[in-house]
């Protein structure tokens, strides 16, 4: 393995490695399989990069260093040369929360210095400006963000969000320095380092500015942000003659299908209204659930009687019934008790034979996943910028898309599933 990535969510773990495996047009990109947690059983040897995904964005500092230190450690092991933190492009996380302390503790680790931190993803309308992070036209704290049910994002200068949760100096290297290419960003970063800054925003507009960070960061132990930041890494691999560039596998799954949504971003409810015009939806009542009468096997129920008409079963609300349901059971309460259910549900489907299964939200597709435990997946076609189908080896493969609460077009749903089966 030439490259390692550590994710801290699932959905944000198939994002980097379908960058990965992309690659830039006409070069190809890297062989790439997502593991789902620290593998436990050996992989195959023929794999240039690999993608740890954790479940660790919303979890305590300390436990988050823990886990993303045993990844480093499995990597590092299995020959990886270079690193990538992947944390959310919308920077998700409290002011206590973890990006800092793990990007710390990896650093430290690797003897790393002068460590860029880019959150940027264009393709998704994610950019870094003045160390000011917008979501399309409108700053972060203003885009929807500031309502997430688990990471509100209230500021959006990520320099001083980052600063809150670092122990050293956070630098910055601005739109100016990263447009006067690979070795002025490469000097600003050393300059940074000299100046004791460990981390380092670096601004990005465009993926021009993110290929010129990728070859600027050719020879770091390693690198932070959100897929944009590996946009120019194959690249560096195959110009140095370790890899020779491949290209995504074409996939045919079909069968049965599901989709789970447990993300309340903007995003996943215009996709679950766009989809309810046409197709079978189940909205899920969170007080029932609460109470303990609505359970998997109502889901299941709907989804199998369903069969054929994709489906749909969603706990997404606004910002307003996420508010009212938090103040009434406790946030953390709720996040549980759906996460369980969603994978609960996702468990039952495929032993029924569920072939076929989209889950929006990254917290969701982690209990989604893990609870499947498919061990490693591979990547097949991009569906939307930042989501791929993932596929699962093994005899009765299942073909999933697992999607950020914030990506996808409003006809993503049925995109996803028609994808999966190759049309
Ligand atoms: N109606 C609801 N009220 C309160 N919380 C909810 C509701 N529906 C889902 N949740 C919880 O909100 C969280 C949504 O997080 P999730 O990561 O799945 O989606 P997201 O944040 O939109 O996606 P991403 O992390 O990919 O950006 C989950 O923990 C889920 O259990
Ligand atoms: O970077 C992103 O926005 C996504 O890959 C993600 O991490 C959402 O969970």
């Amino acid at each position: 393995m030439l490259l390692g990535v550590i994710a801290d969510d699932f959905t944000g773990a198939s994002d980097i490695a379908n960058t990965i495996a992309k690659g830039l047009p006409g070069q190809g990109g890297l062989r790439t399989a997502q593991f789902l947690g620290v593998p436990r059983k050996e992989t195959t040897s023929d794999i240039e990069a690999g993608v740890i995904a954790l479940k660790s964005r919303s979890i305590a500092a300390a436990d988050a260093v823990a886990q993303s230190l045993e990844a480093l450690h499995w990597l590092l092991a299995h020959g990886c040369r270079q690193v990538v933190f992947k944390y959310c492009s919308t920077f998700d996380s409290t002011p206590t929360g973890n990006i800092g302390p793990v990007a710390e503790a990896l650093a430290e680790a690797l003897d790393a210095h002068g460590v860029i931190a880019c959150p940027a993803f264009p393709a998704a309308g994610r950019t870094v400006y003045q160390g000011h992070l917008f979501v399309h036209d409108r700053l972060l704290n203003e885009s929807g963000l500031q309502n997430h049910p688990l990471n509100p994002m209230t500021d959006p200068d990520i320099r001083r969000w980052l600063t809150r949760q670092s122990r050293y100096p956070v630098g910055l290297v601005t739109w100016s320095s990263v447009r006067a290419g690979p070795a002025e960003i490469t000097a600003k970063l050393r300059k940074a380092h000299g100046s004791g800054q460990r981390l380092v925003i670096v601004d990005a507009l465009g993926d021009d500015d993110l290929v010129a960070i990728g070859t600027a960061a050719a020879s770091a132990k390693l690198i932070t942000g959100g897929s944009g930041v590996a946009m120019g890494l194959p690249a560096n691999f195959i110009a140095a003659g370790l890899a020779r560039g491949s290209t995504s596998l074409g996939i045919g799954v079909d069968g049965p299908e599901a989709i789970l949504a447990g993300s309340c971003s903007g995003a996943t409810r215009g996709q679950v209204e766009r989809h309810q015009q046409k197709h079978p939806t189940l909205a899920i009542d969170v007080d029932s659930v609460m109470r303990g009468d609505t359970t998997a096997s109502d889901l299941v129920s709907f989804v199998l009687g369903n069969h054929g008409k994709a489906p749909l079963v969603f706990s997404s609300g606004s910002p307003d019934e996420v508010s009212r349901l938090q103040g009434r059971y406790g946030r953390d309460a709720i996040a549980e008790t759906l996460d369980a259910l969603f994978a609960d549900t996702a468990r039952k489907l495929v032993s029924a034979g569920v072939r076929r299964l989209v889950v929006a939200g990254g917290e969701t597709s982690g209990a989604v996943v893990t609870a499947l435990d498919l061990g490693a997946l591979t990547i097949g076609p991009e569906i939307d910028p930042g989501v791929p189908v993932v596929i699962s080896t093994g005899q009765a493969p299942v073909a999933m898309a697992l999607k950020s609460g914030n990506f996808g077009a409003p006809d993503f749903f049925v995109k996803a599933l028609d994808r999966m089966a190759g049309r």
